[in-house]
């Protein structure tokens, strides 16, 4: 049984390689700037399901580049999910936390009213709405601040910075759930075959890593676990000013995801310690 990927070198593609089944196209094979042509490769190979693990992931970036951003995060997710439709078969789809406008402190349900900040936040939610509307079996699983060993995170970039600094100041007002690759990946699986067995489950998903923690107490497990000797000061996000506007509120209620599938959150510390554990291995980064 084959499930077609989107997606070969990003952190959840390249853990989704690893799964049984799984075969990856890379950009050089599918380019979702190229909507039609990821679609024709769908009804062209036939899998069993689809799993887009594929996105414009620069979110500063975005900002100045949306029309790019709203073409691989909006055009091309409709696109596949039209084509899966015809086939009648499940596209299982990654978005984002970054849907939400982050007022309050209440976990996000997945049926509570979006309000993105920025493009890369609009382009995702255009995917959103772009797969629900083809109306085929499909699940939209929001997660946030993947992690892995592989990419570009906040994890690799925190060993990089504390490497050399001891003393660094990490946003403490935005709080959300770090969410390990590995794990995605194996939920996307376990989702895709659940849907080609009973595509009645289709819908929108939260999957985030818990415990909810701030960029700051992150960052200071990352440097616990690593052995690093840095400081973390505490900082408003006022006082780190990016192109685009971050949520401050990211945490995910994921209650219907464990009801539905019988996936539970992640420990995001054993996932860590995991990344970390690859990284000193060698993992290609
Ligand atoms: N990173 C995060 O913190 C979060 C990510 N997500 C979502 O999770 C999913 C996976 O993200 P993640 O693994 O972190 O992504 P990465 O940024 O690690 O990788 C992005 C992937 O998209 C591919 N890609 C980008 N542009 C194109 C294109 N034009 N044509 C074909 N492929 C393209 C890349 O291909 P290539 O290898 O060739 O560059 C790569 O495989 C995405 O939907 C993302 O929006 C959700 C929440 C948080
Ligand atoms: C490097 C650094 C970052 N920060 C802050 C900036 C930001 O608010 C936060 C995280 O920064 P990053 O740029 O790594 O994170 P960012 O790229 O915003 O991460 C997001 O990516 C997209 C793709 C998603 O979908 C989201 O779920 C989320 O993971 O940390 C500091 O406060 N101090 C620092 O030294």
């Amino acid at each position: 049984m084959t499930i077609l990927v989107f997606g070969k070198n990003g952190q959840v593609a390249t853990e989704l390689a690893c799964l049984p089944g799984a075969t990856c196209l890379g950009r050089d094979q599918a380019d979702l700037t190229d909507p039609a042509a990821c679609a024709a490769k769908i009804t062209e190979l036939t899998p069993a399901a689809v799993i887009n693990a594929a996105a414009y992931t620069a979110v500063d970036k975005a900002e100045s580049e949306e029309d790019l951003a709203s073409v691989i995060n909006g055009d091309a997710p409709g696109a596949m999910a039209r084509a899966c439709a015809d086939l009648d078969i499940p596209l299982v789809h990654i978005s984002t936390d970054y849907v939400f406008e982050g007022g309050g402190t209440a976990p996000w349900h997945p049926g509570d009213a979006t309000g993105p900040l920025g493009a890369y936040g609009s382009t995702k939610l255009q995917g959103e709405d772009g797969v629900r509307a083809a109306g085929g079996p499909h699940a939209i699983l929001r997660t946030s601040w993947v992690v892995s060993a592989h990419g570009a995170n906040f994890v690799k970039t925190m060993l990089r910075l504390g490497a050399d600094r001891d003393r660094l100041t990490v946003v403490a007002d935005q709080i959300g759930g770090p969410t390990p690759a590995r794990d995605i990946a194996k939920a996307c699986h376990r989702i895709a075959q659940s849907l080609i067995a009973d595509p009645s489950r289709s819908g929108t998903y939260h999957f985030s890593g818990a415990p909810d923690v701030s960029w700051a107490d992150f960052a200071r497990e990352i440097f616990a676990q690593a052995g690093i000797t840095c400081d973390v000061a505490d900082i408003p996000t006022s006082d780190y000013p990016t192109p685009a506007t971050r949520p401050l509120n990211s945490r995910m209620d994921c209650s219907t995801l464990e009801a539905s599938f019988g996936i539970a959150r992640p420990d995001w510390r054993k996932g860590l310690a995991d990344i970390l554990s690859d990284l000193d291995k060698g993992t290609p980064s």
